[in-house]
C-alpha cells in the first residue's frame, strides 16, 4: 500500500482556504514532505487593492515558505493560482479554469470559511453553506477525483456534551433556510439570527454544522472525509515552532494579557483548553486524504481533531504558563506589566473589568488629552471587551469528543506513524 508521501506523488491537489492560516500550512507540508506532488490548485480571489497574483506571489515570500524555498527555489511554479470569489454563483471561476480542474484535479481539501463569530448570518451561509455546496457540484464533474476533504470545526455541535464523530441531524434543512433567506432583507434576517441558531453560540458554529450536512449529502456520489480541529493555535513542530499569522481565538488574547492590557477575563480554571497546534492539523488533513483516497470508506468518516481526550491542559494553567512566560519575556511597548486572572464568576469579572480595565484606560485618556494626542485607551478595552465577550462561551466549558476514527488511523492495520506527520 502507497504511503503519504507516495500516494501524493504525481497527484493534482485543489485547495480553497489557501491564503489562510490553515491553507499555508497545508499548502507548505504538501510541498516539503510530497515533493513529487504535480500540481496544487489553490483558489484565491483578489483582496484589499492587491490582484490575486499579487497575494500569491507574497504569500510564497513569507517565513514559512523559507525551508521549501531552501530545498527547491522553483517550488512556486507548482502552485497555481485559480481566480475565484466563494460568494459568487459557480464560485465566479471561468469556464475555462472549471474545464481544467475538472480534467486534471485528483483531491480536494475544501478549507475556505468565515470563522467571524458575529459574521451576519446571511454571509456566514453564503460562505460556509452555499459555497461548499458550489464546491461539492464542482467536485462531481472532476473526472479523476479520489477524495474530497472538509475542513469543518470540533465546535460545530458545541450545543451537546459529547460529540461523537458522526454527523448530527441539522438544525434545519439548509435548503429551507437557503430559501427562505434569498427574499428576507437583512434587518428581518439579523432579527430572527437569535430564534434561528438556537441554542448554539454564533452564526460560525451554526453554519458549520449545516455546511457538514451539505457535505454528507452528496456521500454516495464522492469519497468524503470530514475533519473537525478544536482551537487551531500556532505550530508545534513544523515548519518550526510557533508559528502563527492571526490574532484568531486565544492568540489575541494572549497578546492582550502579554501586552499588560487584559487583566481579567470569564473562563472556568479547570474547564479543559482544547488547542490544538495547526502543523498537527495540517498531518491529519493529509493522511486523511491518503486514508479517503486509498481505503475508500463506505461512509463518510468524521475526524475529531481534539487533545483534551489525549493530553487535557486547563484554562488554569493556559493563564500560568502565558504570564510566567511574558514575564520571563516581555513584548515590546507593553501598557504594564502582564498580569491576567481568569474567574468565572460574572460579578467579580465586572468588579475587575472596572477597576483594572476601565478605571486605568480613563485615567491614560485623560493623560493623552492633557498632551494633546487622541485618546485611545478606552477605545482599545471595547474592542478586546466584544472580542473576548465572543470567546467566553469557549473557556468557560468543557466538551468531550470522540476520537476513535483518529485512534484507528494512528494505530489501526493502515497506521499511518510515519516520520513526516506525526500528530
Ligand atoms: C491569559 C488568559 C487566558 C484565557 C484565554 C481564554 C481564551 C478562550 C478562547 C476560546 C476560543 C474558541 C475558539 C473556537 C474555535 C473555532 O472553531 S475557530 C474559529 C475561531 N474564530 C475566531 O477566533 C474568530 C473570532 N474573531 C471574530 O469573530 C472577530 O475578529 C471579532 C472578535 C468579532 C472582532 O471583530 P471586529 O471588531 O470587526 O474586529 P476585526 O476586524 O476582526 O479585528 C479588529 C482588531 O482586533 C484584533 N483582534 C481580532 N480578534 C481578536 C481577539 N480575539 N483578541 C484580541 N484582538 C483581536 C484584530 O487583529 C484587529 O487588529 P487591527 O488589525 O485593527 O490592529
Ligand atoms: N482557526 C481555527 O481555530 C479553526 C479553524 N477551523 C476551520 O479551518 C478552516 C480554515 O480556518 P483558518 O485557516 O483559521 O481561517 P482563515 O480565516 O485564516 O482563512 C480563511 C480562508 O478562506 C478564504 N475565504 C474567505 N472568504 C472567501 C471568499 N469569499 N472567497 C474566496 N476565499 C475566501 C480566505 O481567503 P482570503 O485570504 O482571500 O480572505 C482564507 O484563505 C475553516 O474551515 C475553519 O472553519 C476549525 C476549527 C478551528
Amino acid at each position: 500500500m502507497a504511503s503519504i508521501t507516495e500516494y501524493y506523488a504525481g497527484k493534482s491537489v485543489l485547495i480553497t482556504g489557501a491564503t489562510g492560516f490553515m491553507g499555508k500550512v497545508l499548502v507548505e507540508k504538501l510541498l516539503w514532505s510530497c515533493p513529487d506532488v504535480k500540481a496544487l490548485y489553490i483558489l484565491v480571489r483578489p483582496k484589499a487593492g492587491q490582484s490575486m497574483e499579487q497575494r500569491v506571489s507574497h504569500m510564497m515570500k513569507c517565513k514559512l515558505f523559507d525551508r521549501v524555498r531552501e530545498a527547491n527555489p522553483d517550488f512556486h511554479k507548482k502552485i497555481i493560482p485559480i481566480s475565484s470569489e466563494l460568494t459568487q454563483p459557480g464560485l465566479s471561476i471561468s469556464p475555462e479554469d472549471v474545464e481544467k480542474l475538472s480534467a486534471c484535479i485528483n483531491i480536494v481539501f475544501h478549507c475556505a470559511a468565515t470563522i467571524r463569530f458575529d459574521e451576519p448570518l446571511k454571509h456566514a451561509l453564503q460562505l460556509n453553506v452555499i459555497a461548499t455546496q458550489e464546491l461539492l457540484s464542482l467536485a462531481q464533474r472532476m473526472h479523476h477525483l479520489e477524495a474530497f476533504i472538509h475542513i469543518s470545526t470540533a465546535y460545530a455541535n458545541c450545543n451537546r456534551k459529547h460529540i461523537d464523530e458522526v454527523i448530527y441531524p441539522p438544525p434545519v434543512e439548509p435548503k429551507k433556510l437557503i430559501e427562505s433567506l434569498e427574499w428576507m432583507d437583512d434587518g428581518i434576517v439579523q432579527d430572527i439570527t437569535p430564534r434561528l441558531i438556537g441554542d448554539r453560540p454564533n452564526t460560525y458554529t451554526y453554519t458549520k454544522a449545516l455546511a457538514e450536512y451539505v457535505v454528507q449529502q452528496e456521500q454516495d456520489k464522492l469519497n468524503i472525509g470530514i475533519i473537525r480541529p478544536s482551537i487551531v493555535g500556532a505550530s508545534w513542530q513544523e515548519p518550526f515552532p510557533g508559528w502563527i499569522d492571526n490574532f484568531n481565538g486565544p492568540s489575541g488574547v494572549f497578546i492582550a494579557a502579554g501586552k499588560g492590557i487584559l487583566r481579567t477575563m470569564r473562563a472556568n480554571n479547570d474547564a479543559v483548553a482544547d488547542l490544538i497546534p495547526v502543523d498537527v492539523v495540517v498531518n491529519l488533513t493529509l493522511a486523511v486524504g491518503w486514508y479517503t483516497a486509498v481505503h475508500r470508506p463506505k461512509t463518510t468518516l468524521v475526524y475529531n481533531c481534539t487533545s483534551g481526550g489525549i493530553n487535557p491542559f486547563h484554562w488554569g494553567e493556559i493563564e500560568h504558563h502565558v504570564i510566567s512566560s511574558f514575564k520571563r519575556n516581555p513584548l515590546e511597548q507593553a501598557f504594564r506589566r502582564p498580569n491576567a486572572n481568569i474567574t468565572s464568576n460574572y460579578l467579580i469579572n465586572q468588579y475587575w473589568i472596572l477597576v483594572s480595565h476601565k478605571f486605568p484606560a480613563l485615567i491614560y485618556d485623560l493623560f493623552l488629552r492633557l498632551c494633546g494626542q487622541k485618546p485611545q485607551m478606552m477605545r482599545i478595552f471595547n474592542r478586546l471587551h466584544k472580542a473576548i465577550g465572543l470567546l467566553e462561551y469557549f473557556s468557560s466549558q468543557d466538551w468531550e469528543w470522540n476520537s476513535d476514527n483518529i485512534s484507528m488511523l494512528m494505530t489501526g492495520p493502515a497506521g499511518y506513524k510515519g516520520a513526516h506527520y506525526s500528530i
